[in-house]
């Protein structure tokens, strides 16, 4: 059971539903709406969840729930999706090519594509979004590492101070601890923040720009494999914040890059009961 799927139990109460998003990673198939038939023939089968397509009224609320919180009496849920599939659809964007990049914690970047692509060499995968892919990969680089380093307030006083159109010469790879995931996959990597210039501000766009360099030999390799090319990437979460990051960004990426309108995943939650609302009724 995945957390969004406990979460969700806890509001309607019907044991083991999922959605075809957050079951991709225990191996649901959603180009053939199954599990495939070597999982199915495993011991422990009987546990997979059922799955629906995201956004799938599952029932109503339960009553306690409903009085507590004080929703009204035909509440529904919903199945979900996964933090940064809620982003892309917060950020409202569905022609083939355009591309959002969740920067939390973590780097995910999400291009939409009428291609299929998976390789587990570097960690791509896609996600099913109706009719069409969703590519793309999480590396473990992020703003966690930024969290290590600065506070909040030191990341927007130096990031005042960084001139976007220079481009820095300091090469990381900016890792909270050891292990990457995308677009190499390596849980050996260790995080590479050395050697430190004197000035901070020097030192975070050195690492923001190495993080951008991250981002787009996650672009190039979705390229590479096959995806639909990235046209324009959008941005989601804590990093979108940051002008002169996504302006570094903008340059090292080759594309336009921009902040969504949107930025919160659960925007996109959102999206999606309303969707489960309109089916429901
Ligand atoms: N001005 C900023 N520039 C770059 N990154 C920032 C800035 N402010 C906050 N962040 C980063 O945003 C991250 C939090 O974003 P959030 O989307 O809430 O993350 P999570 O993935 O944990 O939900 C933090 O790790 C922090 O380093
Ligand atoms: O790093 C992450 C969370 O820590 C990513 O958000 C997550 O791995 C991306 O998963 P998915 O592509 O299935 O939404």
């Amino acid at each position: 059971m995945h957390q969004s799927d406990w979460l969700l139990w806890l509001l309607h109460g019907e044991y083991g539903v999922s959605d075809y998003n957050n079951t991709l990673k225990v191996g649901y198939d959603p180009e053939i709406d199954s599990y495939p038939s070597w999982l199915m023939s495993q011991p422990y089968a009987y546990m997979l969840p059922s799955v629906r397509a995201p956004g799938a009224p599952i029932g109503s609320i339960k009553e306690d729930v409903r009085a507590q919180f004080g929703f009204p009496k035909n509440c529904v849920v919903c199945t979900g999706t996964t933090d940064s599939i809620a982003a892309f659809l917060a950020a409202r964007t569905t022609e083939p090519g355009k591309a959002v990049t969740s920067l939390g914690s973590t780097l995910a970047i999400k291009l939409l594509s009428n291609a299929r692509v998976d390789d587990a060499r570097f960690g791509v995968y896609s996600h099913r979004l109706d009719d069409m892919w969703l590519v793309g990969g999480a590396s473990n680089t992020g703003g966690a590492v930024l969290r290590q380093l600065f506070t909040d307030d030191q990341l927007v006083a130096l990031s005042h101070e960084i001139d976007p159109s220079v481009p820095s010469l300091l090469d990381y790879y900016p890792l909270p601890k050891r292990g990457e995931r995308f677009p190499v996959s390596d849980p050996n990597m260790m995080p590479r923040l050395q050697p430190r210039p004197e000035s901070d501000t020097a030192y975070l766009h050195g690492i923001l720009e190495s993080i951008a360099r991250i981002e787009a030999k996650g672009y190039n390799l979705l390229k590479e494999l096959g995806a639909s090319m990235v046209e324009e990437v959008l941005t989601a979460g804590g990093g979108a914040r940051n002008d002169k990051w996504t302006a570094i960004r903008g340059r090292v990426l080759g594309v336009p890059v921009r902040k969504a309108e949107q930025t919160e995943a659960a925007y996109g939650t959102a999206l999606l009961a309303l969707k489960g609302a309109n089916t429901s009724h």
